[in-house]
């Protein structure tokens, strides 16, 4: 399934794994591409030389294809450019922002852009530009960075709105959410949220544990008030940003407190005062396994599920 997307970006399954700030690294990567999906290494706000090395230990570690995540809002973005350009890599996907300035550059050096859209009017300015072949239309239900509108809708109105493959994010972990994905018109899946218990995925371990142990409502969004609504899992520090916000905090005081949240809870393992990213899909993750074992039920789940229908 998915043939589109497979043969346009030289993959065996349609299934692109979630650019996680902090999390998504060169072990996690060529995992998936080894897989057969996307691997993807999250640039997020790291400096040019960790992106540098996560590329060089990524082609070290796999033959296949691999993108990079660039996450628009980074301090150094203009250097991950140049460091996608300079090692060769030939597919970028742009989160957070609009990549606008960053086409020419990105297109005249034959990199492929995949921009994550959130609406149906970024997804429209999206596809005026050259080197946009695919777009990653991300439904609310997604962890971290979001929009306001869910998957079920997004997707049939971002596929209508536009003549290129959409590949479907938010609420989807389970060969059901792919096939439903495919019936609104979408050519292929990512994943975030359900590569976070991965084998190969380095998050701390109280991370991978919140994950697993969350339920349906387990979720909440932080940040509507700064105009950077992120999706998390309730912990203490999504209580105490909400009441910040509620208590009118201006923007300045909410970045303050928000800054470094989601590396305590990656990397110091701090889960309850750092910022916990991952979608509403949490609930329906419960069990710790390999990429390729994630991948295999995701295919053999979709096949099983068409047939039924
Ligand atoms: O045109 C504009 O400037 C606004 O356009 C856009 C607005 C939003 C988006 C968007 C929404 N979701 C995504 C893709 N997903 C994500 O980007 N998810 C993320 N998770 C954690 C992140 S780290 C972060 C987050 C907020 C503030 C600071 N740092 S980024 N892109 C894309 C374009």
């Amino acid at each position: 399934f998915g043939r589109v997307i497979c043969d346009l970006l030289e993959i065996e399954y349609p299934i692109i794994q979630g650019g996680m700030a902090w999390i998504a690294d060169c072990d996690l990567a060529s995992s998936v591409s080894n897989a057969g999906g996307l691997g993807v290494i999250a640039a997020g706000n790291a400096p040019k030389e960790w992106v540098v090395d996560q590329i060089r230990k990524t082609k070290s570690l796999t033959d296949k294809p691999f993108a990079v995540n660039i996450m628009l809002l980074s301090p150094f973005v203009e250097d991950v450019v140049d460091a996608v350009i300079e090692e060769g890599v030939k597919i970028v996907i742009t989160g957070a922002g609009n990549p606008g300035k960053y086409f020419k550059k990105l297109n005249e050096n034959g990199v492929k852009i995949i921009p994550v859209v959130p609406s149906v009017s970024q997804a429209i300015r999206m596809v005026r530009n050259d080197g946009v072949i695919a777009l990653v239309a991300e439904g609310a239900e997604a962890g971290g960075h979001i929009g306001v509108t869910n998957t079920m809708s997004l997707i049939p109105q971002i596929v209508d709105a536009v003549d290129i493959p959409v590949i479907a994010a938010g609420g989807i972990a389970d060969g059901r959410g792919a096939a439903a994905a495919f019936c609104l018109g979408a050519s292929g899946i990512q994943l975030g949220t359900r590569f976070l218990v991965a084998d190969e995925c380095n998050v701390s371990e109280g991370y991978k544990k919140k994950v697993l142990d969350a339920k349906d409502t387990s979720t909440t969004v932080t940040g509507a008030t700064t105009g950077h609504p992120v999706r998390v899992i309730k912990n203490k520090f999504a209580k105490k940003f909400k009441s910040l916000e509620d208590n009118n905090a201006s923007v300045e005081e909410l970045e303050k407190f928000g800054a470094g949240s989601l590396r305590l809870a990656v990397v110091d393992g701090d889960v309850d005062n750092g910022s916990v990213m991952a979608g509403q899909i949490a609930g329906l993750v419960k069990k710790r396994e390999t990429c390729k074992d994630i991948i295999q039920d995701l295919v053999e789940h979709y096949r099983a599920v068409v047939e039924s229908l």
